[in-house]
């Protein structure tokens, strides 16, 4: 209380920096500290010691030589609780009971105050000793807690992260962040081999969440392989509305359809379920990126393309198919690799290469190709660089308003249930996006036909003019 007094005589004096003094000496968390730690004061006091020499006065008597060893050991620690977690998590030693810091999170509060770390022992929160309480309960007291939280703890010697332990199950849900399927991450910690911190980009927040690392999640992918019979079968399959003349899709479908292979545990995965990515910006002199549009059969797809094509020949162009001569057509089955998808009609194979693609990139063209997704990853070479725009279906009701203005429904409602239709599409639009999400670049949802074609010209576009995260492999020098 006079070291309150004469620091506020100096406030009256307008001495630099004493008003600033006053108030962190006034704070009601300084008081609750000297309260739980009275045995600290001294080194409280003499940390501000210079500054009180320097203005006021009067000189403090030394430190006493030989500190408790304890208190040397104890660290306390002051964070002011605000709409933020903390940013740690804490875990148990079930032998002896003691409560430790598990890990910190990067970018948290604990971590910003660079106070606490990995491996430090929790001895008391608030003056509530903790040792012996269960996790909940320690946690209990911090959400009891309102403005400054005091922590008394000992620290870890090592004060390294090894000391996060290795867990196999998420070891804290609340510091587990929600990710899907084409979601972009940055990783800022990999220490731990089973739990990585990240952030979602575009980044809201600074406080990173754990997400599980490439290992761990490989494993568990593998374990999801192995409960696959138990999963429902959600096959994708072709609504009733396709009547587009794509004869290799109608093809490719089927014979997905016989082997169903669609829903093999490898046909949508990656080799890694995490896949690296690097900031790209196309330079004026390189091929344009192939555009590959992608979607539910009756979602547009084929209009779209056509409309963009239409809108500007000279830049948008689509590869022309290419009929094989029914002598060749059984001879190799090596020669259909270089095709992004075939099909038959009339006896004769269709197909779209990738040598009539090359064609339309080399003259300086935008190529746009419509597939089906499971097409896609053999195209995801450093090569072609493409761009893949997920034409995806608006609600049922949007379908069948924005479809009976165009006429549509009028046409074709004869002989057809048009809701079930449109129910099926918008299912099929929704199962094809969870199973490859990780492939689209861009969502677009074709609800309106004219703003629908709007929005694809500037995707298109930004994705030729402003950078773009490709993966790590495309920007190297050789695949
Ligand atoms: N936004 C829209 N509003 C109204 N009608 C649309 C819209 N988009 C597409 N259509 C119409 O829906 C029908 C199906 O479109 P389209 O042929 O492009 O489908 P698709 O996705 O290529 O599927 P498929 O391969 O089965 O043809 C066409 O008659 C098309 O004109």
């Amino acid at each position: 209380s006079s070291v309150v007094d004469d620091v506020g005589q100096a406030v009256n004096r307008n001495v630099s920096g004493a008003q600033l003094l006053h108030e962190l000496l006034s704070a009601p968390w300084l008081h609750a500290l000297l309260q739980v730690c009275p045995d600290s004061t001294g080194a409280l006091l003499s940390s501000h010691d210079s500054v009180a020499q320097a203005d006021y006065g009067p000189l403090l008597p030394p430190l006493p030589d030989e500190l408790p060893e304890d208190e040397e050991a104890m660290r306390i620690v002051c964070l002011v609780k605000n709409n933020q977690p903390l940013g740690a998590t804490i875990r148990r030693d079930e032998e002896t009971g003691e409560i430790y810091i598990a890990r910190v999170i990067h970018g948290g509060l604990a971590d910003r105050s660079g106070l606490l770390h990995p491996g430090d022992m929790l001895v008391e929160v608030n003056g509530n000793p903790v040792v012996g309480l269960e996790p909940e309960q320690v946690i209990q007291i911090l959400i009891n807690s309102q403005g400054t939280i005091l922590f008394k703890v000992i620290p870890n010697a090592a004060q390294s992260s090894s000391s996060q332990r290795p867990d196999s199950s998420i070891p804290c849900p609340d510091a587990g962040m929600p990710f899907s399927r084409g979601d972009l991450l940055e990783v800022v910690d990999q220490s731990d081999g089973q739990w990585w911190q990240a952030r979602k980009l575009p980044c809201a927040v600074s406080c990173a969440g754990l997400i599980p690392s490439a290992s761990m999640l490989k494993s568990k992918q593998r374990e999801q392989w192995w409960c696959q019979p138990l999963q429902v079968h959600t096959c994708i399959r072709p609504s009733g509305f396709r009547r587009s003349f794509r004869l290799w899709r109608r093809t490719s479908f089927r014979r997905r359809r016989q082997s169903c292979t669609s829903c093999s545990p490898s046909s949508s995965a990656l080799s890694t379920p995490y896949e690296e990515v690097a900031l790209y910006q196309r330079s004026p002199q390189e091929n344009h990126r192939l555009i590959i549009l992608v979607g539910a059969s009756g979602v547009g797809v084929t209009e779209l393309r056509k409309r963009l094509i239409k809108l500007n020949p000279s830049t948008f162009q689509g590869p022309v198919p290419r009929m094989f001569p029914p002598q060749i057509q059984h001879i190799h089955l090596k020669c259909f690799l270089k095709f992004v998808e075939y099909g038959e009609y009339k006896g004769h194979l269709y197909g779209t290469s990738i040598d009539a693609i090359d064609d339309v990139l080399r003259r300086g063209r935008m190529c746009i190709i419509d597939v089906e997704p499971h097409s896609i990853p053999p195209l995801r070479t450093r090569k072609l660089k493409p761009y893949v725009i997920f034409i995806k279906a608006p609600g049922p009701e949007r379908l069948r308003q924005s479809r009976r203005d165009a006429g549509l429904i009028t046409h074709y409602s004869v002989n057809r249930a048009f809701t079930d239709d449109f129910v099926e599409l918008e299912e099929v639009s929704w199962l094809m996006e969870g199973k490859y999400r990780q492939f689209f670049d861009c969502v677009l949802v074709n609800d309106d036909l004219q703003d629908a074609c709007i929005q694809l010209c500037s995707i298109i576009q930004q994705a030729q003019e402003e950078p773009q995260w490709i993966p790590v492999s495309w920007t190297r020098a050789e695949e």
